[in-house]
């Protein structure tokens, strides 16, 4: 171990951020959110605070040292008084060196180490199991930037306040106390107006620091939406230079930015006042006692080493004042800052696992809705009273025009929302009654637009089991038939193969090839349940033809729900479940279902290029169910 690793070592590793467990975040306000952060790192802020005042009293002790010797050495002259004084002396040497080397290397280690660096990680670490617990529909309210700089913010705002209120503020109370003190024991005149001018300063802050808060709190809100903003441009830089819409968007842009130079102008503009009048009141006091110490030395109530003492105080005084502005300064600021991100990490999800939850069992892999009532808004139903009944390995097509509500319903079942009436069954248990994990990790999910993280190839397809092996990940490729494309894949990195990465949500790969790739991962979640959001855009005949062969082993032996817009697809499926307006309207076979003259008869008339239309424009008939 290096002499480096011996001193620092410790410290790093004093407290493991990552390790702490999650405790959710109080919801009272600002400051009980800065308490629970405080509790997590009790013991370092403790230290803190004490080695800082620790500071702070030798600070005190040297001035008195330096009256004693200035008036020991000018009435007893220099051999006498260090003779008499020798002890003295050699304590104010040993404070010196080496306490006060000691004390800061401590201090300023902890400052840096564990609460400059171990607590911000340990706070966007507990932001971050705080958000990944909120509701999907949590998510679709808020920019995902945003939510990201608020996470980032809290940190900061979070960690300043500590290193006040436990480094800056205990030694900034204690210089204040121990000058008055000093004073005092020098004469009561010279303490009299620092004693006033403490007081001004204190009426003056409780007076305007309160206002720092909402001030502060508008600033961080303007400056997670400019990261909002931004992230949303980049997240979706394809669709704007589809439509050449970069000047459009710079423009909306501006409004944001400038708006937010306003506000933070006008949240500076009460700190630049503020600090006229500290320093006004700080000049004042240095008039008042310079004046006072003349008088003294005059009158001869005062000594020249009193006369030395009482300016060296007067300037850490005035230098302590602008402390003490900037700490009430930070310290209303970081309350702004985390009221304005309270909203994101302390808003309790509204789906959660009931606490006698059970793992879901799944023996045969039946579906039952069971007069399935939900709304988005409530008032408006999107299924109605909805009844349906998957049997083990049953392939269901669902079928309807847009808005009908057939992706709402997978989203029911793998219970992104929680239903107003009715029950949900898998194999006979309440999807309530499961764990949320257990639930999803029963239902594999091919989604319209395949989701992909930008990491490599290979990882994307483990996400379907992150334990499996790297031949179980090339076989599940294989049968995707995404080996031979991934075999060519190279990225800027020189990475390849199943290493390359994929872009940003997989912009890289075409998508037929996405399609592929979820489809292997699919294939390795081998999840006994199937949801199939089908594409309505069309791949080119060859590769629909390639995907469908391969959705074919995917839906081998599990139970299905489709949603189906190919002919393709719904030629296969064993029953077709016509929705409208969240209700079953028609059920039956493909070829059923066209003999009747319902629904799905004119969408199937309207077909073109293999596909079931989203829409039709005739009016429809009165839905029977209706
Ligand atoms: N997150 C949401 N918040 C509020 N309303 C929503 C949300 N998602 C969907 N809706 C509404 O619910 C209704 C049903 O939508 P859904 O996406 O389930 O229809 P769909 O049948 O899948 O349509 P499509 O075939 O066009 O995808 C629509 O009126 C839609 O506007």
């Amino acid at each position: 171990m290096s002499i480096s690793d011996a001193i620092y070592r410790p410290f790093e590793t004093l407290i493991r951020p990552l390790d702490i467990p999650y405790r959710p975040m109080p919801t009272k306000g600002p400051v009980a959110v800065l308490v629970h952060f405080i509790a997590m790192f009790r013991g370092v802020v403790i230290t803190m605070a004490l080695t800082s005042m620790a500071i702070e009293a030798i600070n005190l002790t040297i001035i008195w040292g330096l009256s004693v010797i200035v008036d020991g050495v000018t009435t007893q002259g220099v051999e006498l008084f260090v003779d008499s004084n020798f002890r003295l002396l050699a304590v104010l040497a040993f404070l010196l060196f080496p306490v006060m080397p000691i004390l800061f290397y401590i201090t300023n280690i902890l400052n840096s180490h564990t609460i400059g660096i171990s607590l911000p990680v340990a706070i966007q670490w507990q932001g971050h199991k705080a958000v990944e617990r909120q509701d999907l529909a949590f998510f679709h309210d808020l920019f995902a930037g945003q939510v990201a700089s608020r996470l980032g913010q809290v940190a900061n705002a979070v960690q300043q306040q500590i290193l006040i209120a436990f480094q800056t503020a205990p030694r900034f109370l204690l210089q204040i106390i121990g000058s008055v003190v000093l004073l005092l024991a020098l004469s009561w005149q010279l303490a009299l107006p620092v004693i006033v001018w403490v007081a001004f300063n204190v009426l003056f802050a409780i007076k305007v620091v309160p206002d720092f808060t909402e001030r502060a709190r508008r600033s961080a809100k303007q400056n997670s939406l400019i990261s909002g903003a931004l992230t949303d441009i980049y997240g979706n830089i394809q669709m704007v230079k589809q439509f050449a819409a970069e000047d459009s968007e710079a423009g909306a842009l501006r409004k944001i930015m400038s708006k937010g130079v306003d506000t933070l102008h006008h949240e500076q503009r009460i700190y630049r006042t503020t600090e006229l009048v500290v320093i006004s009141l700080n000049m004042v006091l240095w008039l008042v006692m310079l004046g006072i110490g003349f008088w003294g030395l005059f009158d001869r109530i005062l000594t020249v080493g009193d006369f030395a003492a009482t300016v060296y105080i007067l300037q850490r005084l005035s230098a302590g004042s602008f402390t003490f502005l900037q700490m009430g300064q930070q310290i209303f600021r970081a309350l702004g800052t985390i009221k304005d991100a309270m909203p994101v990490m302390t808003t309790p999800p509204t789906i959660t696992d009931r606490p006698d939850a059970a793992e879901l069992t799944v023996s045969r892999g039946e579906i039952h809705f069971e007069n399935v009532r939900f709304a988005y808004k409530s008032g408006k139903p999107v299924i109605d009273d909805l009844s349906l009944t998957v049997r083990p390995g049953e392939k269901v097509g669902l079928v309807g025009l847009s808005g009908a509500g057939k992706t709402t319903l997978v989203s029911l079942l793998l219970r992104f929302y929680d239903i107003e009436d009715g029950a949900i069954l898998i194999d006979g248990q309440d999807i309530r009654a499961v764990t949320q994990a257990s639930l999803r990790r029963a239902i594999g999910v091919i989604a319209q637009d395949v989701a992909l993280l930008h990491r490599s190839v290979g990882d994307n397809i483990r996400y379907g089991r992150p334990e499996a092996t790297t031949d179980e990940i090339e076989a599940v490729a294989k049968m995707a038939s995404a080996d031979a494309f991934i075999a060519d894949l190279s990225d800027a990195e020189g990475r390849r193969g199943y290493d390359a990465f994929v872009g940003d949500r997989g912009i890289k790969l075409s998508g037929g090839q996405r399609q592929r790739v979820a489809i292997a991962r699919v294939l390795l979640k081998d999840a006994p349940i199937l949801v199939l959001d089908e594409a309505t855009s069309a791949l080119d005949s060859e590769s629909e033809a390639a995907i469908q062969e391969r959705l074919n082993l995917v839906m081998e032996g599990k139970t299905v729900i489709a949603i189906a817009h190919r002919l393709s697809t719904i030629a296969r499926m064993d029953r077709i479940v016509v929705l409208d307006h969240g209700r079953i309207v028609e059920e039956g076979r493909p070829d059923e279902l066209v003999e009747q003259d319902g629904l799905f008869a004119r969408l199937w008339k309207r077909q073109t290029g293999g596909f079931i239309p989203e829409d039709i424009d005739e009016p429809l008939p009165a839905s029977p169910a209706t």
